[in-house]
C-alpha cells in the first residue's frame, strides 16, 4: 500500500480523475455542501466505488501523516465536541429555524429556538468546521446540505438524535462500566446501564419512553440506508423470488421495513410475521403500508422465550450483533421446537473482517457494532 507523501498524492490525483470523468460522463454534479447537493455519492460501477474508497483512505492516509502523531493524538482527544455541539444543536432544534432557501442571522434563530445568542454563535462557529451550517456573510447563518438533512430527513434527524442521547453518553461511561462490570456479558450490565442508571437491559429500558424508543426503530430505518447495512444486502441476496406462499417470521423485525422491503420487492405471495416487544410492535401496525395489511401480522414476542409461530422461514436481521455468544445461542435454541421439516433460519448480520483488511474507514465502521455492544447492551 502507497505510505509516501507522494505516492499517496497520485493514489489522491489517478483516483480524483476516474471518479470526476464518471460524474462528467453520467451527468452527476460535482460533491458539494451546498445546501441543494445530492445526499449521497450517485450509485457507480463497482470500479468506481473501488476508486471512492481508496481515495477516501488515500486522502485520510495523508492527512493524518501530515498532522503528525503528536498534534493527532491532541486533537483525537478532543473530538466529543464534535457530538456535544451537535447535541446541543439537536436538542435545541436549531436546524429547523434556519429557513432551506435563505439565511438568517444569528439573532432571529436565538429568538426563535429561546436560546442565548452568544452561546448560539459559539456553538454554530465550532458545528460549521464540520460543515454543519455556514455563515456566508458575518453574523447570517444558511443551511449546507449535511445541516439541511436534520430537517430533510426525518429517520436521519433520529439516527442524530439516538447518538448524541443514548449511545453517546453510554460511551462517557464506558470506563466506569469496565470498573464495575468488568467484561460482563449480562445485558443489564453495560455503559448503557452505567449512563442511565438502570438495571435493566437497554431494550426494555427504552420501552419505558415511547418516543426514545421510537426514534431507535427509526434509527433502524435509517441505517438500512447506509453503505453496509442496505436492505438490498437482504433482498438481493436471497432467492426470495421462490418462497411462494411461504411465511416469515422476523424475530426482532422492529416496525417491519426489512419484510416490507422484501414484500414489495421479490415476494408477492409470502405472508409476514414481524415479531418485537409491544411498544415497538404497535409502531410496526401503525406505520404499515394500506396494501400489505392482508398479508404483514405484528405480534409480541420475547426472543428469550421459545418461539409461538410454526414457519417456513425464521429471519435474524441485526439480532444476533447485540449479543454475546451463549445468548445468542439460546435465541436461535428458542426457534428450534416451533421449527417443521424444512424450515429455514437466515440470519443477516454484520461480520467483522481481519484486522488491516479494509480501509481504516470502513474497518472503523465495521467496528462500531462491536462498541454498541461494549457501550449499550453487554
Ligand atoms: C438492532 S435492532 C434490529 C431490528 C431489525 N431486525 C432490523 O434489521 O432493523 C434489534 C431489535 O430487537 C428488538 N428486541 C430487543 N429485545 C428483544 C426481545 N427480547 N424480544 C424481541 N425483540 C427484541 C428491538 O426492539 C429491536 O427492534
Amino acid at each position: 500500500m502507497a505510505n509516501t507523501l507522494t505516492d499517496l498524492a497520485s493514489q489522491i490525483s489517478n483516483t480524483a480523475k476516474a471518479i470526476n470523468d464518471f460524474l462528467v460522463a453520467d451527468g452527476h454534479p460535482q460533491p458539494s455542501f451546498d445546501v441543494n447537493a445530492p445526499s449521497a455519492f450517485p450509485t457507480a460501477p463497482e470500479e468506481i466505488l473501488n476508486a471512492r474508497r481508496q481515495l477516501l483512505d488515500a486522502s485520510q492516509a495523508i492527512t493524518e501523516l501530515l498532522t503528525g502523531p503528536a498534534e493527532y493524538l491532541r486533537w483525537l482527544s478532543c473530538r466529543h465536541h464534535d457530538m456535544s455541539t451537535l447535541h446541543w444543536i439537536y436538542h435545541f432544534k436549531i436546524a429547523e429555524a434556519v429557513p432551506l432557501d435563505r439565511a438568517v442571522t444569528f439573532a432571529e434563530i436565538a429568538k426563535a429556538r429561546g436560546v442565548d445568542e452568544d452561546y448560539l454563535k459559539r456553538i454554530l462557529r465550532y458545528a460549521m468546521t464540520n460543515r454543519i451550517f455556514r455563515e456566508p456573510e458575518a453574523g447570517l447563518v444558511a443551511h449546507t446540505s449535511v445541516s439541511a438533512l436534520l430537517v430533510r430527513s426525518k429517520s436521519l434527524n433520529d439516527w442524530v438524535g439516538y447518538t448524541c442521547e443514548e449511545t453517546y453518553p453510554s460511551s462517557a461511561k464506558l470506563v466506569e462500566a469496565y470498573e464495575k462490570y468488568g467484561a460482563s456479558q449480562k445485558p443489564n450490565e453495560a455503559a448503557y446501564s452505567v449512563a442511565f442508571n438502570t438495571d435493566k437491559p437497554m431494550f426494555v429500558h427504552l420501552a419505558e419512553f415511547p418516543e426514545r424508543e421510537r426514534r431507535f426503530a427509526n434509527t433502524m430505518i435509517e441505517m438500512t440506508s447506509t453503505d453496509g447495512y442496505g436492505v438490498h444486502h437482504l433482498v438481493n441476496g436471497y432467492k426470495w423470488e421462490d418462497i411462494g406462499k411461504a411465511t416469515v417470521v422476523d424475530v426482532g423485525g422492529s416496525t417491519g421495513h426489512a419484510c416490507i422491503a422484501i414484500a414489495e420487492q421479490k415476494a408477492p405471495d409470502a405472508t409476514f410475521i414481524i415479531q418485537d416487544l409491544p411498544t415497538v410492535v404497535e409502531q410496526g401496525k401503525k406505520a404499515l403500508p394500506e396494501g400489505l395489511k392482508p398479508r404483514f401480522s405484528f405480534q409480541e414476542h420475547d426472543f428469550f422465550t421459545p418461539q409461538p409461530v410454526t414457519a417456513d422461514i425464521y429471519l435474524l436481521r441485526f439480532i444476533l450483533h447485540d449479543h454475546p455468544d451463549a445468548i445468542s445461542q439460546q435465541i436461535v435454541k428458542n426457534l428450534v421446537p416451533a421449527m417443521k421439516k424444512g424450515s429455514r433460519l437466515i440470519i443477516n448480520d454484520g461480520v467483522l473482517a481481519e484486522p488491516n483488511t479494509l480501509p481504516k474507514i470502513e474497518e472503523r465502521i465495521s467496528r462500531y457494532i462491536t462498541k454498541l455492544r461494549d457501550n449499550t447492551l453487554s
